[in-house]
Formats: C-alpha cells, sequence, structure tokens
C-alpha cells in the first residue's frame, strides 16, 4: 500500500459509523469493537455477528454464550479447514447443465454458510474466488435461478412487487440497514441467456453483490438484492404450483413504468446516495430504463454499459495481440452475432472508441460505423429490414454496400463471415452453438493473423462456441473469451491455447465502488470509459502475445480497486464527485494518484471477526 502521511492517513479514514450499528468499519478501524445489543442464541442466529465455534471464552462469558457452543475454541482458519472438508467432498468442476448436482450441491453448502456467518462466507469467498465465482456467480447462479422455488429456503434481499403499488415508499422502510450503499435489482425477465425466470431471477442480483463484497468490499451489511415482480411470461412458470412469484403476464407499457419508478423514488429517498444497478432486464427496458434515469439517479445497466467496457478491454486486447498498436482498432472488422441489450451497448461503445481514435469528428463516427455486421434473429441487419429495432439501426448496412460484399438483408451468420472475413466476431446472442463448424471454418479466411472469437452469452450452455471447438477448427493462433467460464485447452506439443473469461463482473464491482468513494451525482459516459480503458491498461505486452487479454479472476480484488481508482479520478475531473463520509469534493479534488489509491484501499472491507461488545438499547 501506498504511504500516505499521518495527517492524510486520518482523513482518508471514513468517519467512526453509529455505535453499535455497523459491525465492519474500514480495514484501518478492523481492530476497534463492535457494539451489539443482543446476547446469547441471538447472536448465533445473526450471520452479521455470528463467530460459531470461534467465539474467545471472554466474549462467550460476555455475550452469554458459555455452554451454548462446543468448548473447544477454533481460529478462523481452524472454522474454514472444517467447512471445506464438507465442501470439497463436490470436488467435481462446475457444470451447469440440469443433471449438474455437484455444483447445486456446492451453491447449498455455501448458501447455507451466507445463512449463518457472513464473515467466514467472504473469507471463503475471497480465499478461492477463482474456484467458487463459478458456483455463486455463472454458471452456477443460472441453475439456481432455473430452480429458485424449490431451492429457497430463507429470504435475502428484498422483493417488490406488482401488488405493492402505493406502498413503496414505505415499505422500503422494512429493510434493517439505515446505510444501502449498493442495490442490484432485476425484473428477471432476462436472465442470463435462460429467458424469463421471474421472480426466481433474485439470485443473479445476490450473485453479482457477492461480487460486489468479494471484489470491491463493500460492507455486506449495506448492499440489497432487489426483485421486482412484475409477473412473468413464462408459461411453465405461470402454471407451476410452486412457484414463488406473481402467477400473472407481466405488466407492460405505462403500468411497468410507474412500478419501476415507484421503487427507484422509494429507495433514493431513503437512501439518497445508494447506487442502483440494474441487471438482466430484457432489451425492450434496458434500454428506455437507462435513458429515463441515468441522468437523474445514480444508477448503470451492467447489461449494457459494464458488458461494453469489458467487451472494448477484450477488443483492444486482440489487437495488440496480434502485435499491432491499440491505435489500429478502428481497422478491424467486427461482426457482433446479437442485438439485444449486451450486443448494442457493445456496438455503441466499440463505434465511439473507434471515432476517437479517428480524431473524434462526424466522419470519424460515420466511417467507424462501417467497421460492424450485425447479425441477430433474422440474420445480417439491413437497411432493408422492415420495423428494424431502432437501436440496431445505426448498425443496419447501406443495401449499395451489401453488392460490393455479395450479402443482402437476412444473410446467415456463415454467409456474413464467409464475405466480410472479420477479425472478430462476437457472440452475445444467448445461442448454444451458434457458432457452428461451419461458421467457425469460415472464419479461416479472416484477413486477421490471429482471430478473435468471443462467444460471450452465458451460462454456459449458451456460449455459442467451446474454446475447443474454436481452437481445434482454427488453430492455435486465435484469441478466445468466454462469457462463463471453461478451461484451457490442451492443444498438444506442450502448448495450451488460452481461455479467457470475458464477464462484466472485471467492470461493475469497481464502477459501483469507484462511484461511492467519488460520491459522484451521476455515472458518467466518461467514468465507465475511464473503467473500461483502465482494465486494458491492466495486462502486459507478453500477456496479450500468449493470447491472454483479461486477468485471472483472482486478480479481481485488485484490478476493482483500480478500475475504483480509475472511476474515482474521472468523476472528480468532470466535476461530478460530491465526496464520500469523511471525504468531502474539495479534499477529493487535491488527492493524487497515489493517495486515491490509498483512500480506495482504506475502505475496502476486509472479512475480519471485530471484538463483540454487549450494551443494552
Ligand atoms: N459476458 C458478459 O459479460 C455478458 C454480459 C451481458 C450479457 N451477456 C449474455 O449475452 C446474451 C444476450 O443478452 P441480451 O441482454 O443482449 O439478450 P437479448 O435477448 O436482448 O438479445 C439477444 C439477441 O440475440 C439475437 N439472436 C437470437 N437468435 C439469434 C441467432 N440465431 N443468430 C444471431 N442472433 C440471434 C436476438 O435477435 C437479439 O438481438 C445472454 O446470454 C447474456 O447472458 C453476457
Ligand atoms: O451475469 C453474468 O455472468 C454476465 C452478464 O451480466 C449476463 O447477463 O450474462
Ligand atoms: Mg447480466
Amino acid at each position: 500500500m501506498a504511504i500516505v502521511s499521518h495527517v492524510l492517513a486520518r482523513r482518508l479514514i471514513p468517519r467512526l459509523p453509529a455505535a453499535g450499528r455497523w459491525r465492519f468499519f474500514t480495514t484501518t478501524e478492523g481492530s476497534r469493537p463492535s457494539i451489539v445489543h443482543k446476547r446469547s442464541l441471538d447472536i448465533l442466529h445473526d450471520p452479521w455477528f455470528n463467530k460459531g465455534t470461534a467465539f474467545s471464552v471472554t466474549e462467550r462469558d460476555r455475550l452469554d454464550l458459555r455452554g451454548l457452543l462446543p468448548p473447544n475454541i477454533m481460529t478462523p482458519q481452524q472454522q474454514i479447514n472444517r467447512f471445506m472438508v464438507d465442501l470439497k467432498r463436490f470436488q467435481v468442476n462446475a457444470r451447469d447443465g440440469p443433471s449438474d448436482t455437484n455444483s447445486l450441491a456446492k451453491w447449498r453448502i455455501l448458501n447455507r454458510l451466507h445463512d449463518r456467518n457472513e464473515t467466514m462466507y467472504y473469507k471463503v469467498l475471497i480465499n478461492n474466488i477463482e474456484e467458487y465465482a463459478p458456483i455463486v456467480y455463472t454458471p452456477t447462479v443460472g441453475l439456481v435461478c432455473q430452480n429458485y422455488s424449490g431451492l429457497f429456503r430463507r429470504p435475502r434481499g428484498m422483493y417488490f412487487s406488482a401488488a405493492d403499488r402505493g406502498e413503496m415508499m414505505s415499505m422500503v422502510y422494512n429493510w434493517p440497514a439505515e446505510q444501502v450503499d449498493m442495490i442490484v435489482v432485476t425484473d428477471g425477465s432476462r436472465i442470463l441467456g435462460l429467458g424469463d425466470l421471474g421472480v426466481q431471477g433474485i439470485g443473479i442480483a445476490i450473485g453479482k453483490l457477492d461480487l460486489y463484497v468479494a471484489a470491491a468490499g463493500i460492507n455486506p451489511q449495506r448492499v440489497l438484492p432487489v426483485m421486482i415482480d412484475v409477473g412473468t411470461n413464462n408459461e411453465k412458470l405461470l402454471e407451476d404450483p410452486l412457484y414463488l412469484g406473481l402467477q400473472q403476464n407481466r405488466l407492460e407499457g405505462e403500468d411497468y413504468i410507474a412500478v419501476i419508478d415507484e421503487f427507484m423514488e422509494a429507495v433514493f429517498t431513503r437512501w439518497p446516495n445508494v447506487i442502483v444497478q440494474f441487471e438482466d432486464f430484457q432489451s425492450k427496458w434496458a434500454f428506455k430504463l437507462l435513458q429515463r434515469y441515468r441522468n437523474t439517479y445514480r444508477m448503470f445497466n451492467d447489461d449494457v454499459q459494464g458488458t461494453a467496457g469489458v467487451a472494448i478491454a477484450g477488443l483492444l486486447g486482440a489487437v495488440r495481440a496480434q502485435g499491432r498498436p491499440m491505435i489500429d482498432f478502428p481497422k478491424q472488422k467486427i461482426v457482433v452475432a446479437g442485438a439485444g441489450s449486451a450486443g448494442i451497448g457493445v456496438l455503441n461503445a466499440a463505434r465511439k472508441t473507434m471515432a476517437r481514435m479517428l480524431g473524434n469528428t462526424e466522419s470519424a463516427f460515420e466511417s467507424a460505423g462501417r467497421q460492424f455486421w450485425v447479425v441477430d434473429a433474422l440474420g445480417l441487419v439491413t437497411e432493408e429490414r422492415l420495423d428494424v429495432d431502432p437501436d440496431a439501426l445505426p448498425f443496419a448496412r447501406k443495401s449499395k454496400e451489401m453488392d460490393r460484399h455479395g450479402l443482402s438483408e437476412g444473410a446467415s451468420l456463415a454467409e456474413v463471415v464467409k464475405k466480410v472475413k472479420p477479425d472478430v466476431l462476437l457472440g452475445l446472442s444467448a445461442v448454444g452453438g451458434l457458432f457452428s463448424k461451419e461458421v467457425l471454418e469460415a472464419l479461416k479466411d479472416s484477413t486477421s493473423t490471429r482471430p478473435a472469437i468471443f462467444p460471450m452469452s452465458n451460462p454456459t450452455k449458451n456460449a455459442e462456441c467451446t474454446p475447443e471447438e474454436a481452437f481445434s477448427i482454427l488453430g492455435e493462433h486465435i484469441i478466445f473469451a468466454s462469457g462463463s467460464p471453461f478451461n484451457n485447452v490442451d492443444l498438444g506439443n506442450g502448448k495450451i491455447g488460452h481461455c479467457n473469461q470475458g464477464n462484466n463482473m472485471y467492470l461493475f464491482p469497481g464502477i459501483g465502488l469507484g462511484t461511492l468513494l467519488s460520491g459522484a451525482r451521476v455515472i458518467s459516459d466518461g467514468m465507465l470509459q475511464a473503467a473500461a480503458e483502465c482494465l486494458a491498461a491492466y495486462m502486459k505486452e507478453e500477456d496479450f502475445l500468449n493470447g491472454v487479454i483479461y486477468p485471472r479472476i483472482s486478480r479481481i480484488r485488485d484490478i476493482t480497486h483500480e478500475v475504483a481508482a480509475s472511476v474515482i479520478k474521472e468523476a472528480v475531473a468532470e466535476d461530478l464527485a460530491e465526496g464520500y463520509r469523511g471525504m468531502d469534493s474539495r479534499e477529493l479534488q487535491r488527492l493524487d494518484k497515489v493517495e486515491i489509491s490509498a483512500y480506495v484501499e482504506n475502505n475496502m472491507w476486509d472479512p475480519k471477526y471485530p471484538t463483540l461488545v454487549f450494551k443494552s438499547d
């Protein structure tokens, strides 16, 4: 950590939380006791305070715990070792097929720990993030959402439903925490590539917030997963007697917007500084809601904006992996399969990045647009299409260019790849196997020396192709990045085909943390751009040449720290930063790079048991 002056260090430490309210302070405050207002079994049943067998003798006395626990006092590490014996019984790697009971069993064991001892849960997660991110997050979280009505035991987060209209402003006070920093909200309408899962989609909000705690060090007492249940159009769920959500069709139009408006007003009234991440809303609402709220509230849409940043960082990495300078990015020909919230988000951001590199003029923007070919469920998108989706319209190819390329409206993906010979083939279609043998064979004629293949759809079975398929057809000279994790491929002769994970998890935790600590009023394009550039700069030249364009997940806390610092810098530069707790906007402006980094680090929560002291109410 950077060395900061004593005086500055004091400023960097936020003010103490109200007595007794928060168990966890910042890293630097870790040694201060937490005041609790409960004792005995109430402590053991409270996951925020429970330490289980790790309660010391003096604490057992102070908190009336003597005799309520086995006598052998465990260190936190011994506790974890004991827990891991149970967890490790399911050694088989997580897959997400419906028959993969191992990954679900692991999720259950971890979830039960989450329910009874949060500190230990996050310690296990942070220390083994590479192994357990695929359980609490993509891909297993998809399986969890699909089965949520059966898996549900204890509630986690809040549910706002169409039946709560007119009540949200008061019901938001039912949440026990006085302060909430981060909300992830979904309406369950497009969970990963699994479609409409209704109320069961809350699992994705919980999984994303697990990463906020593990990667960004957001205090787990200040995160809130939210499900807005406006019904479901999933016929199976509508008929399932065990389904936990509203069994009615989704609200549409003004009725739908009224519910989301009411929710936003309620949460920002109770917690004016909260940040709301929109997650897995179907495209038709994702863009509209983003435009509706982004200039008023501290919010962003992860699928549109987080994904775009991660894809840009990966695309720039792919250019460098070809041994070319980043500035060559505007020459890349990019075919995107999928024109939903994620695809369009990536297209817009990539076009803007190219235009900036070309001088940021109108003509630069125009010519950048010609680098993209968009294929959706109806094939190649051109101006000839009747009722082309307005979000895809800027990327619809012109008829006269079509003749030149020998393509026409609705051309298949394989035809497009054959004719365009792209440098990059990117999939955000949610269609597993879309990059068929024929498509991958066509990519052999790519004009790139090292074509990039990004099957970014989640979960695993929705990936447009597997790394085995890509490397076996195209050979070792490719760049591969998938949304869900895959193992590297053994190419023989001691060579490894590297499988990157191109997932928005590399950005959203840092975007949230940077916004929180800067106190930015809104989340600007500049802040998102800064986050993407930070991720792109994280990798070294030799990584790129080895086909490695994203860091290992084990580095996610470090990356998030850096991303957050970049976001803060940009928020300050754009005069959006209003400060956070003890750090006001003027003080923020005076911090240099090293000091911002220290400020971020000092505010990242670490899972350590605090000493508990009882005080009656
Ligand atoms: N890796 C990541 O970080 C990341 C981030 C966001 C979304 N995603 C994934 O991207 C996928 C899409 O998400 P979305 O919100 O854009 O969904 P969406 O439903 O809004 O969009 C899907 C798009 O794919 C198109 N499509 C369908 N069938 C197709 C086909 N046969 N050929 C070409 N295109 C086809 C549809 O027309 C639509 O434009 C999901 O699987 C999601 O998990 C990944
Ligand atoms: O959730 C993920 O793994 C990434 C992304 O947000 C998605 O919707 O697929
Ligand atoms: Mg998502």
